[in-house]
C-alpha cells in the first residue's frame, strides 16, 4: 500500500500572456503548494475501483472522468484507490490536479514503473505537471514549462477561502477580455523574503475580473480577507473561486480564519502554510 498527499496548488499570481491557435491560453504563474489537501492511497488489486471518503466526496464525480482513475489508465495498472477528499472542488486550487499527480506518484512507486513523459501527463491537465513537482514554481507556457523558483520566499501564513460556488475553467477563460497581458518580470528570483508579499502586489490574477463577473461573491471574499488585521495581499487563485490571503504572523491568519468562519458559516476558510 502507498499513500501519497495532494497538497493544494496556490496560483500567488497569474498573468495571462497569450492563447494558442488551439484555444489554450499561455501562463506566467508563481505557483506554490499548501501543506493542506487531499490524500490518495493505492493498494494493488486485478480491477481497478475507488472509494472517495472526507468532506468533499460528494463534490467530486466517482465515475470513470475522475481524474484519479483517468491518471490509473493513463499508467495501464489496476490498484484498489482511497482518495480522502479534503479539498473543495472546481476551486482553483488544483484538487483534481493534485489527486491525479499523487495517483501518479503512488501507482509509480507501487508497481515499481517510471513517471510518463510531460506531454502524456500534460492529456490530464494543464496543472497536473506542475502538480508532479511541488515547491515553489514558475509556470509558463500552458502549464509545461516549468521551472522551480530556488530561493525560498514562502513561508508566510496563509489563508485560503472558498465561498462555496464552483467556477468552470473554460468559461472564465472564454470571459477574458484581453488574452494578452504582460508576464511577470524576468527577475522574478532577485526579490528577498520581506519584501515577497509588496512585490507579490504588483503581479496579477489576470482571471480574478472575469472570475467575479461570473460569481460576484468572489469579492466579498477578498473584500473580507482585506479587512482582517495583518493581512499583506489578498488575490483569487486559479480560475477560482477560493481566494488566499498572506499574513504577517501566525495569530493573524488564526484569527482572521475564525472571524471570517463567524461571519460566513457557509464559507470554507482555512490556515494553510506554504
Ligand atoms: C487555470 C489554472 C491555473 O493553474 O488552474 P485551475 O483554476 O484549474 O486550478 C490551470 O491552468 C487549469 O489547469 P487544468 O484545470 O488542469 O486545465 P485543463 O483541464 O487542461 O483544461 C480545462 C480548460 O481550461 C482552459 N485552459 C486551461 C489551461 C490553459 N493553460 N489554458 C486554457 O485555456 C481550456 O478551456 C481547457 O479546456
Ligand atoms: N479527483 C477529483 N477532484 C476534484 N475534481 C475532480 C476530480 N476528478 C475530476 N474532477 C472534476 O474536475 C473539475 C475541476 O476540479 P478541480 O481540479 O478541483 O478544480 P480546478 O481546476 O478549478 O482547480 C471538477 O469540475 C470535477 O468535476
Amino acid at each position: 500500500m502507498v499513500e501519497v498527499f495532494a497538497p493544494a496548488k496556490v496560483n500567488l499570481s497569474l498573468h495571462v500572456t497569450g492563447q494558442r491557435p488551439d484555444g489554450y491560453h499561455l501562463l506566467d504563474s508563481y505557483v506554490c503548494f499548501a501543506d493542506i489537501g487531499d490524500r490518495v492511497t493505492v493498494a494493488k488489486a486485478d480491477e481497478t475501483s475507488l472509494s472517495v471518503t472526507g468532506p468533499f466526496a460528494k463534490a467530486i464525480p466517482t465515475g470513470a472522468d475522475n481524474l484519479v482513475l483517468r491518471a490509473a489508465e493513463l499508467l495501464g495498472v489496476s490498484a484498489h484507490i482511497t482518495l480522502e477528499k479534503n479539498l473543495p472542488a472546481a476551486a482553483g486550487i488544483g484538487g483534481g490536479s493534485s489527486d491525479a499527480a499523487a495517483t501518479l506518484m503512488a501507482l509509480t512507486d507501487l508497481y515499481n514503473i517510471p513517471v510518463p513523459d510531460r506531454d502524456a501527463v500534460l492529456t490530464l491537465g494543464a496543472d497536473v505537471p506542475v502538480c508532479l513537482m511541488r515547491g515553489q514554481v514558475r509556470m509558463r507556457g500552458i502549464g509545461d514549462d516549468l521551472a522551480y523558483i530556488t530561493e525560498s520566499r514562502m513561508g508566510w501564513p496563509m489563508v485560503l477561502v472558498n465561498p462555496g460556488v464552483s467556477v468552470s475553467t473554460p468559461e472564465v477563460f472564454r470571459r477574458l477580455a484581453r488574452k494578452t497581458n504582460e508576464p511577470m518580470p524576468d527577475d522574478i528570483l532577485e526579490d528577498t523574503y520581506n519584501e515577497f508579499p509588496d512585490w507579490l502586489g504588483h503581479q496579477r490574477n489576470d482571471l480574478e475580473a472575469p472570475a467575479i463577473e461570473l460569481e460576484p461573491v468572489i469579492l466579498d471574499v477578498l473584500d473580507a480577507l482585506r479587512a482582517e488585521t495583518g493581512c499583506r495581499i489578498a488575490r483569487m487563485s486559479g480560475s477560482g473561486a477560493t481566494c488566499f490571503a498572506l499574513f504577517d504572523e501566525d495569530d493573524q491568519a488564526s484569527d482572521a480564519v475564525a472571524a471570517i468562519r463567524d461571519a460566513h458559516p457557509d464559507w470554507w476558510a482555512v490556515v494553510a502554510i506554504s
